[in-house]
């Protein structure tokens, strides 16, 4: 499942287990409450950094939950239900009062590279872990909140066509190329995670108020955050 650790201005959340991290409803329950628990305790400094364990990031929504549904109205109704539970998700993110940074150690597909992409920064292994938006390969749509972010986030037309349309699996070093993720120079998850670390120490000492971090971060992203009920403005301080 997943734990949130708090290390210094650190919150550390990490998709525990060896398995694929399939965002099945309870585990975006889980993710959700735990984004919500980092908002509750975060201070000026705080900053979130999300990795997993095992050659998966995240594999996406867990679509043999869906399937187990037993009819295909069943099995629509399902992925409807987890389109619409990581919704939250995806605000928290947005909506989170310090820097986010996602440590990929290893794939990161569909629902799982949306979560990744929403994190202020990306930082992916050069030797394991492809980024994978296979809904076009299975036939799926984009919801339109995964189209907006992807849109808000991807700066070109070609890296998108490359993401969204081609069914490819991109590895770190075209990633990087892509402008999809920030860095891909590290052959070990533990590379992976030490560099993410040390970028949040590094935006820890800037000890910038969240409020307005989060503020300016949604500012950027106008149509995504109204998909998200999400406002930029900063709560009148009482
Ligand atoms: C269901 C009913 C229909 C409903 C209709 C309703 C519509 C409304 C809802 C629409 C919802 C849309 C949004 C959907 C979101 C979702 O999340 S849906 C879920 C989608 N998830 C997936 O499709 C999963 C996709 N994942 C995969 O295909 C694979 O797991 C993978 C990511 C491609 C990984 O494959 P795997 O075989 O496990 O890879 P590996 O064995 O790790 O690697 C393969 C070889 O490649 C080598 N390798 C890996 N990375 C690298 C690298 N970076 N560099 C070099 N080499 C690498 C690796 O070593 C392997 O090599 P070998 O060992 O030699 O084989």
């Amino acid at each position: 499942m997943c734990t949130l650790e708090k290390r210094g201005d650190l919150f550390l959340l990490t998709l525990t287990g060896d398995d694929e991290h399939r965002f099945h409803p309870d585990t975006i329950a889980s993710v959700l409450s735990l984004l919500e628990q980092a908002k509750s305790q975060s201070t000026r400094g705080s900053v979130l950094i999300t990795t997993a364990h095992g050659k998966f990031f995240s594999n996406g929504f867990d679509l043999a939950w869906a399937q187990a549904a037993g009819s295909q109205t069943g099995a629509v109704n399902r992925m409807h239900q987890m389109v619409e539970s990581f919704k939250p998700v995806i605000a928290a993110l947005f909506d989170l009062p310090m820097p986010t940074i996602a440590a990929l150690n290893g794939h990161a597909a569909a629902s799982g590279l949306m979560f990744a992409l929403s994190h202020d920064y990306v930082f992916m292994r050069n030797d394991r872990g492809v980024l994978y938006m296979s809904e076009v390969d299975l036939g799926l749509p984009l919801p339109d909140y995964f189209a907006a972010m992807f849109a808000a986030k991807i700066g070109t037309g070609i890296a998108r066509r490359e993401l969204l349309l081609s069914g490819k699996k991109i590895k770190g070093e075209e990633a990087v190329a892509l402008g999809i993720v920030d860095s891909a120079a590290h052959d070990s998850v533990e590379g992976v995670v030490e560099a993410t670390v040390s970028l949040g120490e590094s935006l820890a000492a800037k000890k910038w108020n969240g409020e307005v971090y989060a503020s300016i971060r949604k500012s950027l992203y106008p149509g995504l955050c109204a998909m998200l009920s999400l406002t930029a403005k900063i709560a009148a301080s009482p």
